[in-house]
């Protein structure tokens, strides 16, 4: 009889561990089939498009999205329901609904095969953006980190000047500017703080030559 009990215990022992082999297993499987994202934020002119540049000229397993280019591009289309809307966010510093945006970001990822890696400039910026990801993409992305590059205002200042005289963009002078950068403090800042406290955030200071920042940027990319 103790006998029987103790190969009965043995057959349940061997499949309960099993079972959590195969749970294990599964979940394994199902993390690594998500999407890797790397977010990129930063103050207006704190360098995010030319560190992004470098990025994926080095890591070309990246594939790019800027959330102002897919709006940029979204605002151009012939037809667009939301274009004259975002035009009047942008012109005016202000964000464009995340309903709007996270759509744009979620049809250019589900246009690059599966397993493919992200790497996402100018984004999420404020709650909105963080709520509509949470609901829409979350599910199906894996956040390793946002790199936030660190820059004093009135090195952004000068840049975006700088940039704005060729640019053509309508949110490169000093008026938007000062809107922009407002908009940073009061809803960007928050965000960053909340990738801090999640232990996902990799600060890098961005007021040094561009391949300085990229060196320290660089190492951040190993092994992602
Ligand atoms: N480390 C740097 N040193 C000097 N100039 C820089 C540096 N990084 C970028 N720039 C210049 O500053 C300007 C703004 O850079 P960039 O477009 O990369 O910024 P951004 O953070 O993407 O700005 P935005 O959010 O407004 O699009 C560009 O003209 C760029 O050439
Ligand atoms: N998540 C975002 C990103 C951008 N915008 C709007 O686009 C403008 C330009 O963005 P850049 O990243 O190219 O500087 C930005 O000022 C916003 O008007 C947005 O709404 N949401």
């Amino acid at each position: 009889m103790a006998s029987k009990n103790h190969t009965t215990l043995a057959v349940v022992a061997t499949l309960a561990a099993a079972s959590v082999g195969y749970y294990l297993y599964r979940r394994s499987q199902q993390k690594s089939s998500k999407k890797t994202v790397v977010f990129v934020l930063g103050g207006p002119g704190a360098g995010k498009g030319t560190q992004c540049d470098k990025i994926i000229s080095t890591y070309p397993s990246f594939k790019f999205f800027s959330a102002g280019d897919l709006l940029r591009a979204e605002r151009k289309k012939e037809g667009s329901k939301v274009g004259e809307m975002i035009n009047q966010k942008i012109a005016n510093g202000e964000f464009v609904p995340a309903s709007v945006t996270v759509r744009l970001l979620k049809d250019a990822m589900d246009s690059c095969p599966p397993g493919s890696k992200f790497l996402i400039d100018g984004f999420p910026r404020n709650l909105d953006n963080v709520n509509v990801w949470e609901e829409i993409l979350a599910s199906e992305c894996d956040v390793k980190f946002c790199l936030f590059l660190d820059c004093p205002e009135g090195i952004m200042i000068e840049r975006i000047l700088e940039r704005g005289k060729t640019s053509g963009r309508n949110d490169d002078n000093i008026e938007t500017l000062r809107k922009r950068f407002r908009n940073f403090e009061k809803d960007t800042i928050p965000i960053v703080q909340s990738f801090e406290k999640t232990g996902k955030l990799r600060k890098v200071k961005a007021d040094r030559a561009v391949e300085k920042v990229f060196e320290e940027v660089k190492l951040l990319f190993e092994g992602v």
